[in-house]
């Protein structure tokens, strides 16, 4: 399969604001796909959108070669939100058990795959506390590992790291490149400049629209600039 998610002119409106226009990309397999832009570009509704949890009005979403939204695909993605979606009044521990009975997992996978994912982002410590005692960083980091229980072909994220301390960020960031290596496709959304850098390709988006794409090389190269922030800002400057 030559990309594992797919969009063709997809827009959205909400009653009459156009909050997606015309978005065309493709995600290959193995790569790490990141959308860049302002508060209110309309990242998340693109995520969504793929996560099919919202239907695009205009264009086409592909997931793994199939339309979206599919309900069969759904435990073939791994979706971190941008609000954590946990059961707080659940330790850490339960809320992966939870959520591997929805993904099918049991026993000795079960098992296996709850300690990895909780030690790698660090709550192993944690699991038998309740989630209405964790910190917020501390929830987007179990949230993390709920996405990667079932290892996902995809993986989508919203706002992966916020509320997370650098050195933390930067064993994640290790990881995402490690499941990559294992051929999972992985969108991430994203204010931080210095995680675009390790990213295959970026997207720039603002005000619902695309404005550049390419590898972070190209982008500061055609913007001449010598940062991803500063190829934002020139790109972003050439559309108004
Ligand atoms: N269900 C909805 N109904 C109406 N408007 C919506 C809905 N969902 C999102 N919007 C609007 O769409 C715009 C884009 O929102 P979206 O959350 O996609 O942006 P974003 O780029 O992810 O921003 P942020 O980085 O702050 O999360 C916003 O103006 C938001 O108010």
């Amino acid at each position: 399969m030559d990309s594992v998610i797919r969009l063709s002119r997809v827009g959205k409106t909400f009653g009459d604001r156009a909050i997606v226009r015309d978005v065309s990309f493709d995600v290959p397999p193995g790569r790490i796909f990141g959308l860049l832009g302002p508060s209110g570009a309309g990242k998340t509704t693109v995520v969504k959108m793929i996560a099919g949890i919202e239907s695009p009005t205009s264009g086409v979403v592909e997931l793994l070669g199939e339309r979206m939204p599919k309900l069969s695909l759904q435990t073939r993605i791994g979706y971190m939100a941008q609000s954590d979606a946990l059961y707080s009044d659940l330790t850490g521990g339960e809320n992966l058990d939870f959520f591997a009975s929805l993904y099918g997992l049991r026993g000795a996978a079960k098992k296996r795959r709850s300690d990895a994912v909780l030690e790698l982002v660090g709550l192993s410590a944690d699991r038998g506390k309740r989630v209405s005692r964790y910190s917020g960083g501390m929830k987007r980091r179990l949230s993390l590992a709920v996405a990667l229980l079932h290892e996902p072909a995809v993986l989508l994220l919203d706002e992966p790291t916020v509320g997370i301390d650098p050195l933390l960020r930067r064993e994640i960031w290790a990881e995402l490149e490690r499941i990559r290596a294992d051929g999972t496709s992985i969108l991430v959304t994203t204010h931080v400049m210095d995680e675009a850098e390790h990213c295959d390709t970026l997207a720039l988006m603002r005000d619902g629209a695309l404005i550049a794409v390419g590898t972070p090389a190209e982008l500061k190269a055609s913007s001449g600039a010598s940062t991803i922030e500063e190829a934002f800002l020139a790109y972003g400057r050439a559309v108004v």
